[in-house]
């Protein structure tokens, strides 16, 4: 029993720290100045929805005007639900949303023209690296539903969810070399970890509109939704279909497949064991011995 309490213990301690770790070792007060500072370029809003029947939540980029930019204040909102996500212990999936023909149109523009200077594009970068991070490591399943165009930080936003949906409109470009820079909310490492390392050069170099076919050719798209589908619909019924097993379950999975990416192999294991033992012989372990389930 002492050993099990231990597991637990040691499982909270690691993903606790490891969540922002992952992300990038700056303290709470680091990242506390960063949301004040960046609280101060307004525009539209990151509006979070938590459905406590299927267990999924919607993170909606609202900011029409500008076709869903992320302006300096929507960094902040976006940091905030981060943070609630990662309180929200009864939770299985999010989805990252918002509607009209651009799914997200990159940095606002106003925001980034009054930061246009290396120190400043340093602390956007270490804050949307950091809340990018946060979001791929919740306990939680992610998919980005790109409908319509995403560019820029819009195509980097993409990345920072384990999976992507697209409607057959929909188009990510990478177009940063065209407005003289690089990647720099980490979209650029995550993209290689998707596509691998040519298929992330020859997008971010020609900056191509990367429709959901060649998307599906290169692994970028997970779901693509059909025809007559209703985007939002389509894509939740595809992911709770996913998560269809009890939330410890698909909470340890998740834990799980994040740390491997991260550690080394020994710890990696480490956190494997504490994450099984408290569901071996548990609710979910339990009901499924007594169905007597023949995997056919
Ligand atoms: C900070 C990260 C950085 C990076 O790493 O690259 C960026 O992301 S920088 C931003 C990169 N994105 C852009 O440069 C987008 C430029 N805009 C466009 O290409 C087009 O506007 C569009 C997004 C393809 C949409 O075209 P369309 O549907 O034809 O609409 P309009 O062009 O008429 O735009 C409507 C309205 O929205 C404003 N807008 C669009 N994008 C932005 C933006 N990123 N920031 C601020 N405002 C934006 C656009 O200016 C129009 O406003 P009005 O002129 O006032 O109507």
């Amino acid at each position: 029993m002492l050993q099990i309490r231990k597991l637990v213990s040691y499982k909270y301690c690691v993903m606790t720290s490891f969540r922002t770790y992952a992300a990038n070792p700056i303290s709470e007060k680091q990242i506390d100045d960063l949301r004040q500072f960046f609280l101060g370029f307004p525009g539209g809003s990151v509006d979070l929805k938590k459905d406590e029947k299927s267990k999924i939540a919607y993170i909606f980029l609202n900011n029409p005007e500008r076709r869903n930019a992320l302006s300096g204040k929507m960094m902040a909102d976006l940091h905030d639900s981060v943070c609630e996500l990662e309180r929200w212990t009864s939770g299985k999936g999010v989805i990252l949303h918002s509607s009209g023909p651009i799914f997200c149109s990159g940095g606002d523009l106003t925001t980034v023209k009054q930061i246009s200077n290396p120190q400043d594009g340093d602390k956007m970068c270490e804050f949307m690296q950091h809340i990018t991070q946060r979001l791929l490591n919740l306990p939680l399943v992610s998919v980005a539903l790109i409908s319509g165009r995403a560019l820029g930080g819009g195509a980097e936003l993409t990345t920072s969810c384990d999976f992507r949906a697209m409607t057959q409109n929909a188009e990510i470009s990478f177009v940063q070399a065209k407005m003289g820079v690089a990647t720099g909310w980490g979209g650029g490492t995550r993209l290689v970890k998707i596509v691998g390392r040519r298929n992330a050069l020859k997008a971010l170099l020609s900056c191509e509109k990367i429709d959901a076919k060649r998307a599906a050719e290169i692994g970028l798209v997970d779901y693509v939704i059909e025809e007559n589908e209703d985007p939002l619909n389509g894509v939740s019924s595809w992911l709770e279909r996913l998560l269809s097993h009890d939330e410890t379950v698909v909470r340890s999975i998740k834990n799980v497949v994040t740390v491997a990416e991260y550690l080394p192999p020994l710890e990696s294991l480490q956190v494997e064991r504490s994450e099984f033992a408290p569901l071996w012989g548990g609710k979910a372990n339990k009901a499924a011995l007594q169905q007597n389930i023949k995997h056919k």
